[in-house]
């Protein structure tokens, strides 16, 4: 899919800031600057920041920080942002006939919240009945991780997560669940270390009770990440 379109798309639907759009909220600019010009302007950003902390920019410990932070955000933790980067999913024809569920559990999920911008830390599950094509496997852990890359609320991800392999596919017969930590309430704020995030999307089949039950037998929530 080009570029423009999907701008056209997600400008069609708005720059909706409350969460509730399965779109990220990213203006129709947002990839006029290439990602080395994003990263010069963002080190300023994060200069500046620091400056104003009273941090001196000279200690030999923290002159790096400033370039270091603008490429760990342009090249890594919001690297998702870019469509480009969508993975390319490999899709094969279910020649064997293989007709039952298919779970892809305990995919790790790094993301950022995008209120606090601190780290989100668990685990996806995302499962699927195929309806003539098959993915390969690594490639459900590769969309997670491409919509895990950016700002994020994790209601929002675990739709995206879900729409993307319908698209590929070809199937509403998918369904994620989500089990994170949320740093912003862990170590800051309430600072309630136990808690954890359950989030789920159950497409077609997995509506059901009994196809949503053998789902969530298989991926038997296990908290310990
Ligand atoms: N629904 C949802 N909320 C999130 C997510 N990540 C963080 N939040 C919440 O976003 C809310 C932001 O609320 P605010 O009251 O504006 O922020 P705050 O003053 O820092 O709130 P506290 O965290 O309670 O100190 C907090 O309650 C966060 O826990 C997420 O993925 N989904
Ligand atoms: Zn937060």
């Amino acid at each position: 899919m080009k570029i423009d379109k999907i701008l056209d798309d997600i400008e069609e639907m708005g720059n909706d800031h409350v969460g509730s759009s399965q779109e990220n909220p990213i203006r129709k600019d947002a990839f006029d600057l290439s990602d080395s010009e994003k990263i010069e302007a963002i080190q300023e950003d994060v200069r500046k920041i620091l400056h104003t902390l009273g941090m001196d920019l000279t200690d030999d410990s923290l002159k790096g920080t400033p370039l270091r932070v603008a490429k760990m955000f342009v090249n890594e933790i919001f690297g998702g942002l870019h469509p480009a980067r969508k993975p390319k999913a490999s899709v094969f024809e279910n020649k064997y006939k293989y007709g039952e569920m298919l779970v892809e559990k305990n995919i790790t999920v790094y993301s950022t919240c995008e209120h606090h911008l601190l780290p989100i830390v668990g685990r996806a599950h995302v499962a699927y009945i195929s309806n003539g094509t098959v993915v390969g496997l690594s490639k459900m852990n590769r969309i997670v991780d491409y919509f895990a890359k950016r700002p994020q609320v994790q209601e929002r991800m675990t739709m995206q997560i879900v729409q993307e392999l319908q698209h590929v596919l070809g199937t509403k017969d998918v369904a994620c669940v989500v089990d994170a930590k949320h740093l912003c309430v862990n170590s800051r704020g309430i600072r309630d270390i136990e808690s954890s995030t359950v989030t789920s999307e159950f497409g077609g089949k997995f509506k059901d009770a009994a196809t949503r039950r053998e789902f969530l037998d298989y991926i038997q929530l296990d908290t310990d990440f």
